[in-house]
């Protein structure tokens, strides 16, 4: 699949169309799934099974025997000291290292509690990252070009191409960046906009789980309240966690919370507030 960096894809003015067009199609599909599933009351976790990581060429692991389950549509949040490991699991859901041993996985379950079928590999390509001060990594000169940047740009790609653009619209507003032109800037955009922007990028790619990585860092208070509003109106459609060293404002949006030990350990605990 050949992606295009840095310069405008072909066809932006159809894209903005498209989605212009369908947008109150794509609603309609993401809050039919939402009441679908609120109704059924079987449901799916994502589970970190036992894993190890030890980085190739040394010697000691930096998670161990580490095991969480997050349910679907909920937020988790890890703390712990700096330098115990918590980047390093992100990274690892993420796809972007692989453990050295155990596995990361989806798993269903029934009304009972049990296992409806066998579990499947987390695809990275599900999974969604934004990495501690994201607006340092903006690349291009317009919101759209920084959306779009690595969309698929071949004529073969026309229909994953029109699904993209329509999540575009869908994420976008779902950030609140709908009052704000597409052809402004990204990098004139106030802290708090900065990170609605890089939410929205990984959304347009309608992750199954959203990792952020201290998604609070370097914003000043009236951005942090923003942030900690926009996450607790994703939470309601979104498997979400967090690492972040600002337990207090993000509390009332934890379900489930884990301290990362020095040298990886993972256990489950109350925020201690
Ligand atoms: N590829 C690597 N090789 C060796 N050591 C590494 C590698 N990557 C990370 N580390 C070390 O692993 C430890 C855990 O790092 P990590 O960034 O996951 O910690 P953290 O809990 O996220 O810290 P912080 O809260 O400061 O972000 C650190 O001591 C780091 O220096």
């Amino acid at each position: 699949m050949a992606f295009c960096y840095g310069s405008p894809c072909a066809g932006f003015g159809h894209i903005k169309l498209w989605a212009a067009e369908m947008v109150p199609s794509a609603y309609w599909r993401v809050a039919t799934k939402s009441r679908a599933l609120r109704i059924s009351s079987d449901h799916s976790c994502i589970e970190v099974r036992r894993v190890n990581y030890r980085p190739p060429g040394t010697q000691h692991n930096l998670l161990s025997e580490v095991s969480l389950s997050l349910r679907e549509k909920s937020f988790g949040l890890i703390f712990g000291r700096s330098g115990s490991g918590k980047t390093t699991l992100l990274h690892l859901l993420a796809g972007l290292s692989k453990p050295t041993s155990g596995s990361i996985i989806v798993q269903r379950y029934g009304y009972d509690g049990k296992p409806t079928e066998s579990p499947e590999p987390l695809a990275p390509e599900r999974v969604g990252i934004v990495f501690q001060f994201p607006e340092r990594y903006f690349l291009a000169d317009t919101i759209l070009e920084e959306m779009t940047f690595g969309w698929p740009r071949q004529k073969a790609d026309f229909t994953l191409r029109e699904q993209l653009a329509l999540n575009l619209q869908y994420a976008v507003n779902s950030v609140g960046l709908n009052t704000i032109s597409l052809d402004e800037d990204p990098h004139s955009l106030s802290g708090g906009y900065k990170r609605r922007l890089a939410l929205a990028i990984q959304l347009v790619q309608t992750p199954q789980l959203l990792l952020l990585d201290e998604p609070l860092a370097g914003l000043d208070w009236k951005a942090r309240a923003d942030v900690v509003k926009l996450l607790k109106h994703l939470k309601k459609e979104l498997t979400i966690l967090v690492v972040s060293h600002d337990l207090k404002e993000l509390s009332s949006l934890v379900d489930i919370s884990w301290r990362m030990q020095m040298g990886g350990i993972l256990k489950e605990e109350a925020l201690p507030l």
